[in-house]
């Protein structure tokens, strides 16, 4: 079996943490080989070395077992290996046709023609079997056409190794399901991938190999088939670990949310909903059902056209989230990049932000305080970070995702909103996060969990099903995974 991409003794450090320490991997040519472990421990990390985007301090990079480019022959790099992150690198103001050529226009002659640059990306695409607009602008398209639009932009470069860092992070189940026929067609080809999920299922279902990475180390590597699951989880996180097991509770008569004649065209029609105090409600849908759009007004990330939201007996103005977060509100946004944290500030800054009111009441922040505080999140959401002043913007995706969860819990919300709340989190501190979410609701608050996770739903009390922007179902606890995605897909009964 020829070796397609290998990494060898790699070391990489971030001032005092090692990111990678001794680090391997070889992903044999057209396998698509599975990198696993939990939050922070270094495949992100990995996969900037493997792009070429930073050197490491020790070891090497072998691409068909010839050293990898010099870092600064972006061409070399390119034609060598891409990368589909959940974060897209396709710029939004740009059209398909301008995002495709980027970096490339001038190749040949000298003068740009749009014209023919619209022509060749519309070559592109159907050579690739992408159905977008090259004329379309970047930033209209669905997460599921962007990436289709990255992994065409790939091959054409020439790319025959292509990375997938969890791409089916924003994805509902039948945009997973073409995502992973295309994986299929492009193995087909002879195209090696390196596929980086938190979902152990879909390294099951997709990928012929798996390597481990635990504490910046490589644990080990092994073909999936006959891989026992228990053995994969006991290698990610040294321990054995149990399955997440939901609690019941009984809900109480008090009403703290409640959206009523809720529209917003084109997302969302005559939507009435309640949530009581101890009480979790799941809002389950395909990606155009228009959950995240309700999820999105109940706290006042967008306006409805028609209808009001009540937070803990207050009438909230429509469209304003701090006015949301006074009435009780503590939210976790579905874009933790736009919405959920200020990478440039502290663990701390964005863990304490919707209590630096309450601490501030006699004048000023106490620094202390909002320190204690921050290092209580830091313990209870098992948040890897050198301490509460660290920016976020170092930490890996999944701790940056408890940072904002952390943000949604500190002040004790009486309402609690979570939109894909483990997305980019590993199987243990997606336990934690659950957990987190089900004690807050112990303490009193009623909480919304808005998820294309089926485990995330578990902790539901009852899931209201959309379909084309209606509620269509309430569908109490005891549901099978069949039954709810049947009601989810409309094709229920
Ligand atoms: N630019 C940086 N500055 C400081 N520390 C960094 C930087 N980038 C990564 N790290 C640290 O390196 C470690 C490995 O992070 P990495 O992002 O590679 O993890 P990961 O395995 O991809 O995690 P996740 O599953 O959460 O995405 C983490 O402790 C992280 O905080």
């Amino acid at each position: 079996m020829n070796i397609h991409v290998e990494a060898r003794k790699i070391v990489k450090r971030f001032g005092p943490t090692v990111a990678l320490n001794g680090a391997e991997i070889a992903i044999a040519e057209g396998e698509t080989h599975a990198l696993v472990g939990r939050n922070g421990a270094g495949k992100s990390t990995l996969v900037s070395i493997l792009t070429g985007l930073q050197r490491p301090d020790e070891g090497e990079v072998l691409f068909s077992g010839q050293p990898a480019p010099a870092l600064a022959d972006r061409d070399a790099w390119r034609q060598r290996v891409a990368c589909v992150y959940q974060k897209s690198t396709i710029i939004p103001a740009l059209t398909v046709a301008e995002n495709l050529f980027l970096n490339r226009q001038r190749e040949g002659r000298g003068i740009i023609s749009w014209r023919t640059l619209r022509g060749r990306a519309r070559d592109l695409l159907d050579t690739y079997e992408v159905d977008v607009d090259a004329q379309a602008l970047a930033g209209d398209l669905s997460v599921e056409q962007r990436q289709l639009v990255e992994i065409a932009r790939a091959l054409s470069f020439g790319a025959r190794f292509i990375i997938l860092d969890e791409p089916t992070a924003r994805l509902d189940g039948p945009a997973i399901e073409r995502l992973f026929a295309r994986m299929r067609s492009l193995r087909e080809q002879g195209v090696t991938m390196m596929y980086i999920s938190h979902h152990l299922d879909e390294v099951y279902e997709i990928c012929q190999s798996v390597t481990v990475f635990r504490d910046a180390r490589h644990i080990m590597t092994r073909p999936v088939a006959g891989l026992p699951h228990d053995e994969l989880v006991h290698a990610m996180t040294g321990e054995a670990t149990a399955s997440y097991q939901a609690r019941e509770r009984t809900p109480a008569e008090r009403v703290v949310l409640s959206g009523e004649g809720l529209t917003l065209a084109g997302r969302y029609r005559d939507v009435d909903l309640s949530v009581r105090s101890g009480e979790v409600v799941g809002l389950a849908g395909s990606a155009s059902s228009g959950k995240v759009g309700l999820a999105e007004t109940l706290v006042g990330l967008r306006k409805a056209d028609t209808g009001t939201v009540v937070v803990n007996g207050t009438k909230v103005k429509p469209g304003d989230v701090p006015a949301a977060m006074r009435a009780g509100l503590g939210f976790v946004p579905e874009d933790r990049h736009h919405e959920g944290f200020v990478p440039l500030l502290s663990v701390g800054e964005n863990a304490t932000f919707p209590i630096a009111r309450k601490l501030g009441r006699y004048g000023v922040v106490s620094p202390a305080r909002r320190r204690e505080k921050a290092e209580e999140m830091i313990t209870a959401l098992d948040i890897k970070t050198e301490g509460p002043e660290q920016p976020v913007g170092d930490l890996s995706g999944g701790n940056a995702q408890k940072v904002v969860f952390a943000r949604a819990l500190v002040d004790d919300p009486t309402v609690l909103v979570v939109i894909n709340p483990t997305a980019g989190v590993d199987v243990k501190a997606k336990q934690a996060l659950l957990g987190a979410v089900e004690d807050a609701v112990e303490r009193g608050a009623g909480a919304v969990v808005v998820s294309d996770e089926l485990d995330d739903l578990r902790i539901c009390d009852r899931v209201l099903v959309m379909f084309h922007g209606a509620i269509v179902k309430d569908v109490p606890r005891g549901w099978t995974d069949h039954e709810l995605v049947a009601v989810m897909e409309g094709m229920e009964e």
